[in-house]
């Protein structure tokens, strides 16, 4: 939780970390560390929010009725709807409400990337001074309601965390760690890797908060994981008539002439500097089905990713390039669909990834947090030995690649 007094800012933690916050703010003058939040709420001027999604509802209940007469107060949580109804049911009706949430996650540089602001009940005044307050992050403000951000965000970011916590999970079960083995090395690989890795290393709540409460993620996820068994039934049967037709009819409705941001084109030579293991020299040919399913998703969603660009993370806007790098190359489409059927050096991955997103799929549907963060740190422990050398490339190619795409 933290909080701005003209240039003061007043912050807490829970109640055993106060003495370690404390010791981790020593000397700085500005910053003034409080035990708990009814001390920070009654002496701020604008509140943020920044505790896990799953808790919101219970942190406001105990700090909201301490709020400063006349205060802003927002969140930043990744889903609105629980934020929101959390402030209505326990804010005083004298106090303003305007949330926001950053779309990047840790080490990205925050210029540039989108920072939502919703008004939802607010003075222009009040809403300025937030907006003067968070233009230091240097981000591009974008202007939503909490309905459009769950919505949007459910688009952007449900279906492809599951993609990337499938892959992890799949990898865990096989026994792989991916950069060692010949066929997963370089290209759209090291991105898929270095994503996943990502994912793993930051804190499960984030993932499962958006996931479990956007009323449209389960949605999304359940769909993900049906298109994965669907196109991995089509290739086990060898039907590759219908494969092709299916994959070729969800990349024209996804990637409509004219509708590709140029910028976004991913190339090999510059995903292959971003590797975790040694690039071979002939590259292992990939049915990718991780990415075949997510194409095949947002066509049967009805979702054209394009439409929120202004509103997307950088693992989305990867994403969304690296998929775009297979559809717009109708002789890499064209390997993929062979190998799909031709091919068998996949099978049991695939297999394995099928399982994962489901398993994932149902685990959100459940919307129970305990087992989601079990799963997620049972694989989190698996890759946890290299997550420093995966943190430290995987922010250098989202560095490199945010700046080409910018
Ligand atoms: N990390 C990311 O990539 C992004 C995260 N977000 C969202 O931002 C929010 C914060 O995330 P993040 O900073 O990563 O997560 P953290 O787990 O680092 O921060 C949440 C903090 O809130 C504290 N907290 C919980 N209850 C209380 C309480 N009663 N009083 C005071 N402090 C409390 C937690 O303490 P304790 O650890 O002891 O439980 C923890 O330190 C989440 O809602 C997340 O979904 C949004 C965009 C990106
Ligand atoms: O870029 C992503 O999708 C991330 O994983 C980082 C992230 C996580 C949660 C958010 O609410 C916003 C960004």
């Amino acid at each position: 939780m933290l909080m701005l007094v003209q240039l003061r800012v007043h912050a807490c933690d829970r109640l055993d970390k106060y003495e370690s916050l404390k010791e981790e703010f020593e000397g700085r003058k500005n910053v003034q560390i409080f035990p708990n939040g009814h001390l920070v709420s009654r002496s701020s001027d604008y509140i943020i929010y920044s505790v896990e999604a799953e808790a919101i509802d219970k942190v406001v209940s105990l700090y909201g009725p301490s709020t400063k007469q006349g205060a802003i107060v927002g969140g930043q949580t990744s889903c609105k709807a629980p934020e929101i109804a959390a402030f209505k049911k326990h804010l005083p009706d004298d106090v303003d409400i305007v949330s926001c949430h950053s779309l990047h996650g840790p080490n990205v540089d925050p210029r540039g990337q989108p920072l939502v602001l919703i008004k939802h009940r607010a003075s222009q005044e009040s809403f300025d001074l937030v907006e003067r307050i968070l233009s230091c992050f240097g981000s591009k403000h974008v202007y939503l309601s909490a309905e459009q951000h769950d919505r949007i965000t459910a688009d952007t970011q449900a279906a492809t965390h599951a993609a990337f916590l499938s892959m992890g999970t799949a990898w865990r079960a096989n026994n792989q760690f991916p950069w060692e083995i010949n066929r997963y090395v370089g290209g759209i690989e090291n991105v898929k890797i270095n994503v996943t890795l990502r994912i793993y290393s930051n804190k499960w709540h984030v993932y499962a908060g958006l996931a479990i409460l956007n009323p449209w993620a389960k949605e999304q996820i359940r769909q993900y994981a049906q298109s994965v068994t669907e196109l991995y039934k089509l290739m086990l049967g060898g039907h590759r008539e219908e494969l092709a037709q299916r994959i070729r009819t969800a990349g024209a409705a996804v990637f409509k002439p004219g509708t590709g941001d140029e910028d976004l084109l991913l190339r090999d030579e510059v995903l292959d500097r971003f590797s975790l293991g040694k690039v071979p020299e002939k590259r292992m040919p990939n049915n990718h089905l991780s990415l075949l399913a997510m194409v095949d998703c947002w066509w049967k969603l009805g979702i054209v990713p394009y439409d929120h660009m202004i509103c997307s993370t950088p693992l989305f806007r990867l994403w969304l390039g690296v998929t775009e790098y297979l559809y717009r190359k109708p002789d890499l489409l064209e390997e993929v669909i062979r190998v799909s059927v031709e091919d068998d050096t996949f099978r049991s991955d695939d297999l394995e990834f099928t399982f994962a997103a489901r398993g994932w799929s149902e685990c959100v549907s459940f919307g129970n947090f305990a087992s989601y963060q079990d799963r997620f740190e049972q694989i989190q422990k698996y890759f946890a030995p290299r997550f420093p050398e995966a943190t430290r490339v995987g922010n250098e190619m989202i560095k490199t690649i945010l700046e080409r795409t910018r």
